[in-house]
């Protein structure tokens, strides 16, 4: 194959890439591409004090605040400024994702596919002292790796985390329930509230997870379960009935979130950590897991349902950005196209900071790629919407 030489992938995933119309060369700089981190903010005056932890010269990134790049050869996981939360370890072009939101103070903001969380973190780091985060998962133990890097870096307080499918979740942001009660203060409260959140879970709580037993994760139908929740993320005072409340379209276009982000799960083709934990775990996983035509076929329709409900769940003017770290069309500019025929309110926006990212335009137009070749990250598609009233 006359590839092979210069590109480090087995044949079968390399057909994959040609496959899906994509140029095996992208991949001939993984072995050289930095690694990113983020300064947690207010910890810029420590940047010498992490250069030296790390042992390497921190190269921040002009597009991307509080972004800096490194060798690719060194480990930021037992490094101190990371266990002391100073640093998160995050790609470059997942920081791009989040910057594309234009996060606003107060924002009330929807992750649909938040876990492990981080740009959860990001999201949360810019809205700082208002609004909230709701994080929502498939996965229980990729949630609950979440919840405890909400702990790690103190950022817990306006974040609500759900055990949910996103095709289905439709809890609406808290926001609304503060904004009625405040006009129908005076109003008796009926039934048990939220109290502050406790790690010591009830009964009826662990007598549930008991039944569930090991599934991990959870089903359509499964309600969303509730288990992590900050004091200031709407939660505390409210009862079930109001928490799990179901809103009109009507209703949402005025007091859906303010921005959703669906970073939604995909095959991971444009990842180069992941694409490079195949030469541990065997490239004959990597059949398996990434290129099975059935798992992919499911994938399209995954990514489309995810969009569809995030965007259900958006007030009028708000803005959602739909992600993935796969290159492929079909997972992206499809996707796209499709929503877009099924959903005359969505309208796609352009992206302003991406005049500076170090990316290309996608096949579709306003929508944006980072391979790493170009990019000098790991791959990833962003496209940004609105909803419009007609
Ligand atoms: C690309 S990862 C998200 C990464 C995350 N946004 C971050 O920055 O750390 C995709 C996630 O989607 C989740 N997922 C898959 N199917 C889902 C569904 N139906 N509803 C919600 N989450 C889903 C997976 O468990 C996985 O954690």
């Amino acid at each position: 194959m006359e590839y092979a030489a210069k590109v480090p992938l087995p044949d079968a995933f390399v057909q994959f890439l040609e496959a899906n119309g994509l140029d095996p060369s992208i991949y001939t700089a993984i072995d050289s591409i930095p690694r990113y981190i983020r300064l947690k903010p207010g910890c810029e005056a420590c940047l010498e004090e992490v250069e030296a932890d790390l042992k390497c010269k921190l190269e921040k990134l002009e597009w991307l605040p509080l972004f800096y790049s490194l060798p690719p050869q060194i480990q930021i996981a037992g490094s101190r400024a990371y266990r002391e939360g100073k640093i998160y370890g995050i790609d470059a072009s997942s920081g791009a994702a989040v910057l594309a939101l234009n996060i606003s103070p107060g924002d009330h903001v929807l992750d649909l596919c938040a876990a492990p969380g981080a740009k959860l973190c990001m999201i949360l780091d810019l809205l700082g002292g208002s609004g909230s985060v709701t994080g929502v998962d498939v996965a229980r133990h990729r949630l609950a790796a979440c919840r405890t890097m909400l702990q790690k870096y103190a950022l817990g307080d306006r974040c609500r985390l759900f055990v949910a499918d996103g095709t289905t979740f439709s809890i609406i942001p808290g926001r609304f329930h503060s904004d009625r009660k405040s006009c129908e203060s005076g109003l008796e409260e009926t039934g048990d509230v939220f109290k502050e959140w406790t790690s010591r879970r009830p009964w009826k709580e662990r007598k549930m997870a008991k039944k569930n037993g090991t599934a991990q994760l959870v089903s359509k139908s499964h309600p969303p379960e509730l288990i992590y929740y900050g004091p200031h993320s709407g939660v505390v005072g409210l009862t079930k009935r109001e928490l799990y409340m179901i809103l009109s379209d009507d209703e949402i276009a005025n007091h859906g979130y303010d921005k959703v982000l669906v970073d939604a799960e995909c095959t991971h083709d444009g990842s180069v950590k992941h694409i490079q934990k195949f030469e541990q775990w065997g490239w004959g996983t990597l059949q398996d897991r990434v290129l099975d035509a059935d798992r992919t076929d499911n994938l399209y329709a995954l990514q489309l349902n995810l969009l569809t409900n995030g965007f259900s769940l958006l007030k009028v003017g708000g803005s959602l950005v739909y992600s993935t770290c796969s290159l492929t069309v079909a997972q992206n500019e499809d996707v796209v196209e499709q929503f877009l025929k099924e959903n005359e309110t969505a309208e796609l926006m352009e992206i302003d900071a991406a005049k500076n990212w170090p990316c290309k335009g996608g096949c579709f137009p306003k929508t944006w790629r980072f391979d790493s070749l170009t990019s000098q990250t790991s791959g990833l598609f962003v496209a940004k919407f609105t909803k419009v009233v007609i």
